[in-house]
């Protein structure tokens, strides 16, 4: 009996124990289950973070996807154009970029630190970001250097001084055809001069444009004076026609221009007036060289519309000399607008001078009023007019001073510029265009060099014409 009641229990307790052991178990396997379940979710937010910067990543890869193309555009925009935006949009491209493969590099730094979800998505990443991002910046590495390949700094050149033109221009006018001093002094020169020698010393005045007025005074002062009619030696009579001669062209008359006199105004304007092909352009351009030779700031304004040129002309020959040139894009643009822009630049930039071209071709004296009229009303509106130079072409002699009449009476000027002297037999111009529009000769141009526009000397003139 009592071996019964040991075995009972025995097997009793072993039942107990082996419940325990389950029960505990199971215990220990839920919190491993636990644990396994947190550092899953540990495993997944880091794989959120990756996925979130990633996204990023992609973001601006597209981004760089997109600034690729566009870059270069932008590098070749600012190649040819030199354009602050285009430049300005370059360096944003650029920006984008940078910041693209910074991001990219930081997506793969966060994809290092979970490697066990990586895999999957890192072929995603890879594609876009490597190619793209890549090319943009080598373009943004070219581009700098683009500009400086494309546009090399104009030269801009150092203007002949002043001082001595007409010394250097005198033997080109000598050679010009033009020397009727000289034909006046082989006639004078003649022992017993007879009615038909002064005669000929008339026609020779005449043909050199000097004008029917100007060439009887002329030889009536001639007859007149001992040193002529006495048969004295050569050199006598060369220094009696040399006196007469600058008498007529005027000894003492103020040739200085507005702009050079003390009291100027600031910026001082000039107007270029004249019929079209005499050299106004030209002669603006000319005139800006001489302007910067005596140390003055200039701009130029482009109101010469009407021929389609005329503005890339001027803007050339300001380009050389480092002068700005107020233009529009417009062909036939309203001349007096751009007058007005010019006028409002040059005070804005408080220049010296201010050199204003205009067209020459006007069908009649009507158009002609108007058209200077207005550019000359409106640039008043900003800047008194100082000058305004007509250009004349010597050698259509007599037949371009009845248009100069009609410009001078159109706008008025203050001045000439003899234009092709350096081409023309008819010299005598110089004094006739005095007589006539009461305006002195104050600028002469004797080729089609940078710096063949000096000022106009009675003294050099006629010397080179007795040569
Ligand atoms: N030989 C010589 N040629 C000149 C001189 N001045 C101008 N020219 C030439 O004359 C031609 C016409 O000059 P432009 O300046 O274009 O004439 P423009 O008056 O502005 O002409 P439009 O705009 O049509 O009214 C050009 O071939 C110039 O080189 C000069 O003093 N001597």
């Amino acid at each position: 009996m009592l071996a019964i009641v040991i075995g009972v229990v025995i097997v009793a307790a072993i039942i107990v124990g082996i419940i325990w052991f389950r029960k505990s178990r199971e215990r220990g396997s839920s919190q491993t289950a636990g644990q396994a379940a947190g550092a899953q979710e540990s495993a997944s937010s880091a794989s959120a973070t990756a996925t979130s910067v990633r996204s990023v990543a992609k973001e601006a890869a597209a981004q760089t996807t997109q600034a690729g193309p566009s870059a270069e555009a932008g590098a070749t925009a600012g190649a040819e154009a030199s354009s602050a935006t285009d430049e300005s949009a370059e360096v944003a491209e650029t920006t984008e970029a940078a910041e693209a493969t910074e991001l990219d590099e930081t997506a793969a730094q966060s994809d290092a630190a979970v490697p066990a979800k990586r895999t999957p998505v890192v072929p995603d990443i890879a594609p876009v970001a490597t190619p793209t991002a890549n090319e943009p910046v080598a373009l943004a590495e070219a581009a700098p250097a683009a500009p400086a390949e494309s546009a090399p700094a104009p030269v801009v050149e150092s203007p002949e001084p002043v001082a001595g033109r007409l010394t250097r221009l005198k033997a080109r006018l000598a050679k010009s055809g033009n020397p009727f001093g000289k034909a006046l002094f082989n006639i004078l020169t003649k022992d017993n001069l007879s009615e038909a020698d002064w005669e000929d010393v008339e026609d020779t005045l005449l043909l050199a444009d000097v004008g029917a007025e100007a060439s009887a005074q002329l030889v009536d002062d001639l007859r007149t004076d001992a040193r002529v009619t006495g048969k004295s030696d050569a050199a006598e009579v060369r220094e009696a026609l040399r006196d007469k001669l600058i008498d007529l062209v005027g000894r003492d008359t103020d040739r200085s221009l507005n702009a050079a006199k003390p009291g100027a105004h600031k910026p001082s304007v000039i107007i270029m007036v004249g019929v079209n092909g005499t050299g106004k352009t030209t002669t603006a351009g000319k005139l800006a060289r001489l302007f910067v030779a005596e140390g003055k700031s200039v701009m130029m304004g482009a109101a010469d519309t009407f021929r389609a040129a005329a503005a890339d002309q001027l803007e050339t020959w300001g380009a050389r000399v480092n002068v700005p040139v107020v233009r529009s894009d417009k062909d036939g643009a309203d001349p007096a607008s751009v007058a007005f822009e010019a006028s409002a630049k040059a005070k804005e930039a408080n220049t010296d001078v201010l050199i204003i071209d205009t067209a020459g071709r006007l069908q009649n004296k009507a158009n002609l009023m108007d058209e200077l009229g207005k550019i000359r009303r409106v640039t008043e509106k900003n800047l008194p007019v100082d000058e305004v130079l007509l250009v004349l072409d010597a050698t259509t002699g007599q037949n371009g001073m009845t248009q100069a009449k009609v410009f001078a009476e159109a706008i008025g000027i203050t001045g000439v510029v003899l234009s092709k002297l350096d081409g023309s037999a008819k010299g005598g111009i110089v004094i006739s265009v005095q007589k006539e529009l009461g305006v002195p000769v104050k600028l002469v141009g004797l080729g089609e060099g940078p710096d063949d526009l000096a000022p106009f000397d009675p003294e050099g003139f006629v010397d080179g014409i007795l040569a």
